[in-house]
């Protein structure tokens, strides 16, 4: 079938069987060979085909809300929701999103990038649809890794004591990025694989297939579920919190995704209907991923399954090398213990796992609880070393503020992905990270320039462990550069990175901006003194007093985060309190949201590209003054 003739997803219920699970043979070719071009979220996809037809064929988009925690794993929606002829631009600049944008189409009923938000927003719909006196289904298709977030569940107990419906698709692949963890997961686990239950969900499925649909299903369901129940399986966790539920369900058998989803449809009450399905499904490479790698792939060759640009292979993240770092320290002080919210891969957290599997820690996608796990093993007295992507450290705001600053728990944060991230797009981009930490009491806030001030950074943090350390380090890799672990850094202090005699103005930036500005500074022969601010908390005074009270020679700040709380706005804050009037000028992110896309394409739409900040430098030295 020719996908991009799609319009919308009315045309599923003409189908018959056979043309269902043609199409969705059709669908997944689609994607992997669509991802294979561009890259994407593979795995979660291939796993979802069957439930989004079944979905599009049971409910009536966009008049029934279906719509997918993260958002991910939307792509097979979005194909039966008429976008296919914009998968060659998926994740580009101006392009398909990967996620929901309610921009691209009504049926995208809401959006997010962030785990755990759908439950919320889907009892929020189906109460307001009810004040409103009006009768759609509210669908929110939520992971096995998803339910587990704090606001899941903070939206399950809401859920279970009101009468407004909702229905709660899991989709349980027993994945999250890499294998799903923790009391949840064993639940799933226990009703997936028990026999017993296996047993009558073959009876339950027979009577699917023949039995009359309504009333008859229904009391075999309730019948299956007292049993399981009573025989079994202690109450399942939802009917705990009142709501009813339905499954397991083969997530790939299109047919009775159809059956149990209609009869979810005809139920009174909030039902949660579980469906158990294949991440990768249909791609060999992606099929029994445990470590993740297919979740999220750069374009790969579709028959060796190899990544096209593998980059540089004698560069490394700055994930993996901060890992490194952290590994060396914890092979030498037995107190290091290591945490991961659901990010092992991303923070290229593997290595510690497996040399330190008991002192290492995946909580889930649990950012709160990761943080304030991290102040718990402080205050006993671990040393806790913690990785959070910049924008989901946005979710612990006030562990890091309530539970870790104002103790002054000394602990470790690497804030991984800080800064503009690419493709994923805003949802991603690390730009709050300076602007919301900065005013945090007793926290130390770094941001390196390279692998040696890393290095040196942690090895300061592990030999002076009284304080709250936080490094911010970007998406992507750089050269390596051993450090003995001796090799200390002195807290507050910036460094002169190239200055002459006769400089004419100073620029001040901090993190991987600034071995890209000195180069092309050099390579332009511009007679301009660099400073690498790398402290961001605290600032170095004695450094900032002399810069701005020195001389009047031009001052450029360059950040390539929000202007809003960055340190141009420290550096404001702190002229004016010592009564230096003394003017600057800050480049740095307007207040918007930024776009998806390369990082270069966004730095360039934002004019935080390199070549606009050589041509301000040009302009300040020049004394030119344009508006
Ligand atoms: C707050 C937050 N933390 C972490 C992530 C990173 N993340 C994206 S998808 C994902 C796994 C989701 O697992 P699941 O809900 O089971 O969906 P699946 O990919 O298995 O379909 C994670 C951890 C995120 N998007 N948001
Ligand atoms: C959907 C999601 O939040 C993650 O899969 C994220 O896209 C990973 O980002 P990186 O590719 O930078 O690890
Ligand atoms: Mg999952």
């Amino acid at each position: 079938m020719d996908l991009t003739k799609i319009k919308g997803p009315s045309f599923l219920k003409e189908l018959t069987e056979k043309e269902l699970n043609d199409l969705a043979k059709d669908i997944r070719q689609f994607i992997i060979e669509s991802v294979s071009q561009t890259g994407g979220h593979l795995s979660s996809n291939l796993g979802i085909v069957e439930l989004t037809i079944a979905l599009h064929y049971v409910f009536n988009s966009p008049e029934d809300k279906i719509f997918f925690d993260v958002g991910h794993q939307c792509y097979v929606h979005k194909i039966l929701t008429g976008r296919a002829k914009d998968f060659t631009h998926l994740r580009k600049f101006n392009g398909l999103s990967g996620f929901q944008k309610r921009c691209e189409s009504k049926h995208d009923v809401w959006e997010a990038g962030h785990s755990s938000t759908a439950l919320s927003a889907a009892v929020a719909m189906a109460i307001a649809r009810d004040l409103n006196k009006e009768s759609f289904s509210v669908v929110p298709v939520v992971g096995d890794g998803a339910i587990v977030g704090g606001e899941s569940l903070e939206a399950l107990n809401h859920l279970g004591s009101i009468n407004n419906k909702v229905i709660l698709i899991l989709n349980d692949n027993q994945m999250s990025i890499s294998k799903s963890i923790g009391g949840m997961n064993n639940f799933l686990n226990n009703v997936r694989m028990s026999n017993t239950y296996n047993k009558m969900k073959d009876d339950y499925r027979s009577i699917l297939q023949h039995g009359k649909l309504g009333e008859g299903v229904y009391k075999a369901t309730k019948y299956i579920k007292d049993f399981v129940k009573r025989g079994f399986i202690n109450d399942t966790i939802f009917e705990d919190f009142g709501i009813d539920y339905l499954g397991p369900v083969d997530g790939h058998n299109i047919v009775e995704l159809i059956r149990v989803l209609q009869l979810a449809q005809k139920n009174k009450k909030s039902v949660v209907v579980h469906v158990v399905t294949e991440k990768g499904k249909g791609y060999s490479f992606a099929e029994n991923d445990q470590e993740g790698k297919w979740h999220g792939t750069p374009p790969f060759n579709l028959k060796s399954g190899r990544v096209l640009s593998s980059g540089n292979p004698s560069k490394k993240s700055w994930s993996e090398i901060i890992s490194d770092q952290v590994l060396q320290w914890m092979k030498i002080d037995k107190d290091i213990v290591s945490i991961t919210p659901a990010m092992i891969k991303g923070s290229a957290m593997n290595n510690l796992f497996k040399v330190f599997p008991e002192r290492c820690f995946d909580v889930g996608i649990a950012e709160e609880h990761a943080l304030t796990f991290t102040a718990g093993l402080s205050i006993s007295q671990k040393k806790p070393f913690i990785s959070v992507y910049s924008s989901f450290l946005q979710r612990a705001y006030d562990q890091i503020n309530h539970d870790i600053a104002r103790m002054d728990l000394p602990c470790l944060c690497s804030i991984d992905r800080a800064g503009i991230v690419g493709e994923d797009g805003p949802t991603h981009h690390g730009v709050f990270d300076v602007s919301i930490l900065s005013p945090i009491p007793n926290i130390v806030l770094f941001a390196p320039k390279d692998a040696r001030e890393l290095r040196q950074f942690v090895n300061t943090a592990f030999h002076n462990f009284n304080k709250p350390y936080f490094i911010r380090i970007p998406r992507g890799s750089i050269d390596d550069i051993k450090v003995d672990y001796n090799n200390q850094l002195e807290l507050g202090t910036w460094t002169i990175e190239s200055c002459k005699d006769d400089y004419k103005m100073t620029l001040i930036c901090y993190g991987d901006n600034v071995e890209k500005i000195k180069t092309i500074i050099k390579s332009k022969h511009l007679n301009i003194r660099i400073i690498n601010a790398r402290f961001i908390k605290p600032i170095d005074e004695d450094m900032v007093h002399k810069i701005f009270t020195e001389n009047d020679k031009p001052i450029l700040v360059y950040e390539t985060i929000l202007k809003t709380g960055s340190l141009g706005s420290i550096l404001l804050t702190y002229c004016n309190e010592k009564h230096i009037l003394r003017t600057f000028e800050h480049i740095a992110l307007a207040d918007h949201y930024s776009k998806q896309g390369s990082v270069q394409e966004i730095y360039d739409d934002e004019k935080i590209d390199l070549d606009t900040v050589i041509n301000k430098c040009e302009e300040l030295m020049n004394g030119k003054k344009e508006n």
